[in-house]
């Protein structure tokens, strides 16, 4: 069985949207986001085009800025203190990966914590991995557990999770999040040894790698719940591209109980989480315009 991202990341879009009526005419405040692009890789741009529309949708502001792929780590710091200071600012999000010669976490930490809806600062993953309330929790790993739970039910208790993959950005807080939801979580990685037959004790596999299809079929333990953050973009015969998963979808689907498709499942979740923090950051730390 499919497990529907698209689909599910729409409904979760109208919900917000009525949210986000709400908080207007409660509070007057519309939460806004701010999403900073340094270069001009067209992956990126993509992406972020889609951010802006679907930003708009729910009723929220967008604002995008772009800066040149030379844009010295003083200068996109001078933004940021910028946009951490405005009002009309709930949400920053600087799109990753940065040029080489800007300090990735130097960036990450500069961004004020109530304003990091990426939850990639210290204080936010301090606090997940504390258990403590009020982190804003990074996109991509709500997306997953929102999927898991989509086939499984909302209890997950018990459940052996394994995680390939241990990047800040999905493997550490996706299992930092399945914990809290009492799995047994196990971190794979590129020195994990059998990793085939580690994969096929896990009841939920959640694939992070950023290795096209490498997750075959027989790693796979029958009636599983398969969830592939993997967004790959690999060339086709016709000279053309296709996205595929880090997992071999048309083996896997024949042994899974469900498995998130590329595209159309955890993706469109990405963007969907992204607005929800920001909804929440408005909530908590907007000030009511005068
Ligand atoms: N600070 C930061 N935060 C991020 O969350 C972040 C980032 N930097 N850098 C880039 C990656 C990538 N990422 C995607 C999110 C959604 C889709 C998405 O919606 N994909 C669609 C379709 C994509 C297509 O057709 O090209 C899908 O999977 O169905 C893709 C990629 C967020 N990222
Ligand atoms: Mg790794």
């Amino acid at each position: 069985m499919n497990i529907d991202g698209k689909q599910v990341a729409a409904d979760l879009r109208q919900s917000l949207a009525q949210e986000v009526a709400e908080l207007k005419q409660q509070t007057g405040i519309t939460p806004g986001l701010t999403v900073v692009l340094v270069g001009e890789d067209p992956a990126s741009q993509v992406y972020v085009r889609n951010k802006v529309k679907q930003t708009q949708e729910v009723g929220m502001i967008s604002n995008e800025f772009r800066m040149a792929a030379d844009t010295s780590e003083e200068a996109l710091l001078a933004k940021l203190d910028e946009l951490n200071n405005d009002p009309a600012v709930h949400g920053i999000l600087v799109q990753l990966p940065l040029p080489k010669h800007i300090n990735e976490s130097r960036i990450i930490e500069s961004i004020v914590p109530e304003k990091d809806v990426d939850g990639f600062h210290a204080m936010n993953s301090g606090r997940l991995m504390n258990g403590e309330e009020g982190a804003l929790v990074p996109c991509t790993p709500q997306g997953c557990v929102i999927l898991a739970k989509k086939h499984l039910g909302d209890d997950l208790s018990g459940k052996h999770a394994v995680v390939i993959g241990r990047s800040n950005i999905v493997g550490k807080p996706v299992a930092m999040l399945l914990l809290q939801e009492s799995c047994t979580v196990t971190i794979a990685h590129s020195r994990t040894k059998d990793l085939p037959a580690l994969c096929r004790e896990a009841d939920i596999l959640v694939a992070a790698v950023g290795r096209p299809e490498m997750v075959k079929g027989d790693w796979i333990k029958p009636g599983a719940t398969v969830i592939d953050v993997g967004i790959n973009r690999i060339a086709t015969e016709d000279s053309k591209s296709r996205l595929v998963g880090d997992v071999d979808f048309a083996e896997a689907e024949k042994v899974a109980a469900a498995i998130t498709p590329v595209p159309g499942g955890v993706g469109p979740m990405t963007i969907a989480c992204l607005l929800k923090n920001t909804i929440e950051a408005a909530r908590r730390f907007g000030v009511r315009p005068q």
